[in-house]
């Protein structure tokens, strides 16, 4: 797959604290990239560094194999959408979509017949065929969002940065406007690069997801290799999916506080600092207190705290002895939920295989 952007040894700090840190990545053409990062973990940073609005201290840039290095913003040819998408309220949606083009420095569109095309063409890209004369004042936050876009694409850029575009959108609308943009970047066979700050978001709608950790690049794969094998504690926190039990390696098990974990040496991944057992929500069976395990199970005792419904699923909590919670997921899918007691205790258990342990 062509790179269309990349990234070498970028840092960026702030006051002497470091945002971002030797980041190297190559963003393929004709995709879908997600970024995820916890809050602070320095992705508007390195997307500030990508679109120009910020100059990386070290590393370099490269955009459809141009060094970007002191190109200011405007003749980078990147989009942006931002979350506060800011719409000139005093112009309608065809006006505020024609702006970017009327007005840049680089190659600006003063012939209107062709001007009108091209805004007329991003329009009904977003699906707003129709509510040209509208005010931006008199749509709906989705809407509001669209015009956003349109007013990026029409400038058709080849790379898009998307910072939190659906933030501001209520959860029925971001789950409609999740499939729209991946529908729209396939039909226009850009690239997104798309923050944010949602699991469920970056692992839906990337082709490629990037976890950003504390400045550094934590993994870059595919969504579903990330979510199966996230390459360190740090990344898998992230994904919100996973019990994370420090403690550490006792022979061929794991010693955590609230009790000793068998393991099957094919989970260990080595060369990480403090030593993590993983375990992911989905995986782990409740039974009745002391149910026998079988030879490929690992499993500890604990306490029902309480469950949550989530529409497909059910996540239960339980406290371990040392008093860590630990999350159970089961997708109602497979069946009615348990009935779990409140303060009763139970065994929680797994296959082995399906832990990973970082040490
Ligand atoms: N202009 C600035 N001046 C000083 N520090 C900054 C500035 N911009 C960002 N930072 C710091 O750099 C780090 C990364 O910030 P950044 O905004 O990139 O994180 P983020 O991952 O986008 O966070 P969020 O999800 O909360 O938006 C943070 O510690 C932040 O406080």
């Amino acid at each position: 797959m062509a790179t269309i952007l990349s990234l070498s040894n970028v840092s960026k700090s702030f006051a002497g604290r470091p945002a971002i840190e030797g980041v190297d990545l190559s963003i393929p053409a004709d995709a879908y990239v997600s970024l995820l990062g916890a809050s602070g973990s320095g992705k508007t940073t390195l997307l500030r560094l990508i679109a120009g609005f910020d100059e990386p201290e070290t590393g370099t840039i490269t955009f459809e194999g141009t060094r970007l290095d002191g190109r200011p913003a405007h003749e980078r040819g990147i989009g942006f959408v931002f979350q506060n998408f800011a719409l000139f309220p005093h112009l309608n949606v065809r006006d505020n979509v024609a702006f970017g083009l009327t007005h840049r420095t680089v190659n600006p569109v003063r012939d209107e017949a062709k001007r009108a095309a091209m805004v007329a063409e991003a329009i009904e890209m977003v699906g707003l065929k129709g509510l040209e004369q509208r005010s931006v004042t008199q749509i709906s936050g989705g809407q509001r969002q669209r015009v956003a876009l349109a007013r990026t694409l029409v400038t058709r850029p080849k790379l898009v940065l998307l910072d939190e575009p659906l933030g501001a959108l209520d959860a029925h609308l971001r789950a409609r406007m999740r499939d729209e943009l991946r529908q729209i970047r396939r039909d226009l066979g850009v690239t997104f690069l798309h923050v944010t700050g949602s699991e469920t978001e970056a692992l839906a709608m990337g082709d490629r997801l990037v976890v950003l950790d504390a400045g550094r690049v934590g993994q870059f794969a595919a969504p579903a290799d990330v979510y199966a094998e996230p390459a360190s504690p740090g990344v898998a926190r992230y994904l919100n999916a996973f019990n994370l039990l420090p403690g550490r390696l006792d022979g061929t098990a794991f010693r955590t506080e609230a009790g000793l974990l068998a393991m099957d040496t094919a989970s260990l991944r080595s060369g990480h600092e403090a030593p993590v057992y993983a375990i992911r929500h989905d995986c782990i069976a409740v039974r009745a207190p002391a149910t026998e395990m079988a030879d490929d199970e690992a499993g500890l005792s604990a306490r029902f705290l309480a469950s949550e419904y989530s529409g497909a699923s059910v996540l239960s909590f339980f406290a371990l002895d040392d008093g860590r919670i630990v999350e159970v997921e089961e997708h109602l899918s497979r069946g009615e939920p348990q009935r779990l007691e409140a303060d009763a205790r139970y065994a929680l258990s797994w296959k082995r295989r399906d832990a990973l342990v970082f040490a």
